[in-house]
């Protein structure tokens, strides 16, 4: 007879914990998961019996490869690379490549646990995967970044393909990283595939993916507020971050009405009371992505901004937040701040931007606050679009893809509601996109049965 595993919460987080030592960003991601998935699958056997949750969080594949390469200076240098290849159980792995100092094995464990749940949101036929290296492009010339693109795509070659697992961009991973390693993999394999999304359109790319996850962010916010009979018309915004996902999301919100007072780096904030508009967002995306320079010179430019310097940017009093930077950027203590402040709306556009006592906060103020999963997937699904463009070997017009990014942030939120709805008209996004996300890949799973 078989004998079925019904351990509680706790017990299953303790497992968890025991048999991931010394990686808190995946026992957090997996936490924040779990404690909402308990609940749902609850009075579900099948779910339980199958080991479903424990399955979905023992990724699928961990891979870690040594990457070599030359300085300018003709010094051998070595980083560490991987490839998460969490699960694969609704299409080919899909997600993005960091290059970053702090990343290690945590990190993108529990980046490519998020992207699952995330891709099966989007409604699109991919799975869940990650990658990158400890690799700090900052301060490297345009050479040596090709020479390590290089050498990363000879080992990561053999792992991926346009219906195995397909990486894009992330943290210091943009339309030039893309190109190196895209032209890398085209090399090795002789072949023209859609292996990476986020590629330039001479060479496959999609319209609109740079844009996609800063713009589906503020989208989902705004569907929030629409919700409860409100818009962005007039509203304030605090932003961190200055990358892709930042500048884009600030261009957005200003786009529907809205004021951007802050963006930031790992060096501060800076905050602009007259507000950040398209002409010091072009500044700001000009100044980072071809001069790589530090958003404190901001101020040196624009008249009336200040920077703050190791400082985030969550005292400032807003309307609404959109944390754009990185993982655990909000803590609990900011959390509370920004709902003292009286801030009524939080879409993260980074990936657990926000820790789980910050978390906590948020649902017990009943605040509306989107989980990156649901809030910043917009950029993997355009992605998918992307693929599914290289597939058929078409290009989409730039109208079309704005519809489907539309209509895609339409369903998360649709999504939402119905598995987060929790009765007095308070919507838990958060348990929302978890269960929503999750049921698409456990009812995969279930029709595979043990594998
Ligand atoms: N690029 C994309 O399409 C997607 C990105 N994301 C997430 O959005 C976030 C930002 O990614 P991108 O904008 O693509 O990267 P990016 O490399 O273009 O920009 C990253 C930004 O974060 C800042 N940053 C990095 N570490 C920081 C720290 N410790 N403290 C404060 N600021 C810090 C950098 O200065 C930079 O402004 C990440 O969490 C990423 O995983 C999520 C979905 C898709
Ligand atoms: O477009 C992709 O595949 C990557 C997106 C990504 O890394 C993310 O959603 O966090």
């Amino acid at each position: 007879m078989a004998v079925t595993d019904h351990v509680d919460l706790p017990t299953f987080m303790e497992g968890v914990n025991k048999r991931n030592p010394h990686q808190p960003e995946f026992v957090q991601a997996v936490q924040e998961v779990a404690e909402d998935i308990y609940d749902f699958i609850q009075d579900k056997e099948e779910y339980h019996s199958q080991q479903i949750l424990r399955r979905i969080a023992e990724p699928d594949r961990v891979i870690s490869f040594r990457v070599c390469w030359e300085d300018d200076n003709g010094n051998i240098r070595v980083q560490r690379g991987y490839r998460i290849q969490n699960n694969n159980a609704i299409g080919p792995y899909k997600g993005g490549i960091r290059f970053h100092p702090s990343v290690n094995e945590s990190v993108l464990k529990f980046l490519a646990f998020e992207q699952t749940f995330k891709n099966a949101l989007t409604g699109l036929p991919m799975g869940g995967g990650k990658g990158g290296s400890n690799f700090n492009p900052k301060g490297k010339s345009v050479r040596e970044i090709m020479r390590f693109c290089q050498s990363f795509m000879t080992e990561l070659y053999r792992h991926i393909g346009a219906d195995i697992d397909v990486p894009a961009g992330d943290i210091g991973v943009g339309g030039r990283e893309i190109g190196f390693m895209f032209g890398q993999y085209k090399r090795i394999t002789n072949e023209f595939t859609g292996v990476l999304t986020g590629k330039g359109l001479e060479y496959g790319g999609s319209m609109i993916r740079p844009e996609a996850t800063g713009y589906g962010a503020v989208y989902f916010l705004e569907n929030m507020l629409k919700h409860k009979g409100d818009g962005l018309q007039g509203k304030t915004a605090v932003i961190s971050g200055s990358g892709n996902v930042a500048t884009h999301a600030a261009e957005k919100i200003n786009q529907l009405g809205g004021k951007v007072l802050t963006l930031s780096d790992s060096g501060g904030f800076i905050h602009d009371p007259k507000g950040i508009d398209q002409e010091k967002i072009d500044w700001v995306k000009t100044h980072k992505t071809h001069r790589r320079g530090r958003i404190q010179d901001y101020c040196d430019e624009f008249e009336g901004s200040s920077f703050h310097a190791g400082k985030t940017p969550w005292n400032v009093p807003c309307d609404v937040a959109l944390p754009c930077a990185t993982q655990n950027e909000l803590l609990g203590e900011d959390a509370k701040a920004l709902v003292a402040n009286g801030c009524i709306g939080v879409s993260e556009g980074a990936n657990m931007p926000t820790n789980l006592e910050g978390v906590h906060v948020f649902k017990h103020a009943k605040m509306l606050f989107a989980p990156g999963k649901a809030a910043n997937a917009g950029g993997v699904a355009v992605s998918g679009l992307e693929m599914s463009q290289n597939s058929g070997r078409r290009a989409w017009k730039e109208s079309e893809l704005q519809q489907m990014l539309r209509d895609i942030m339409d369903g998360i939120h649709d999504s939402c509601l119905t598995y987060g709805d929790q009765g007095g008209g308070y919507i838990d996004y958060v348990k929302g996109a978890n269960i929503a996300g999750f049921k698409k890949v456990a009812d995969a799973m279930l029709a595979f049965g043990v594998v």
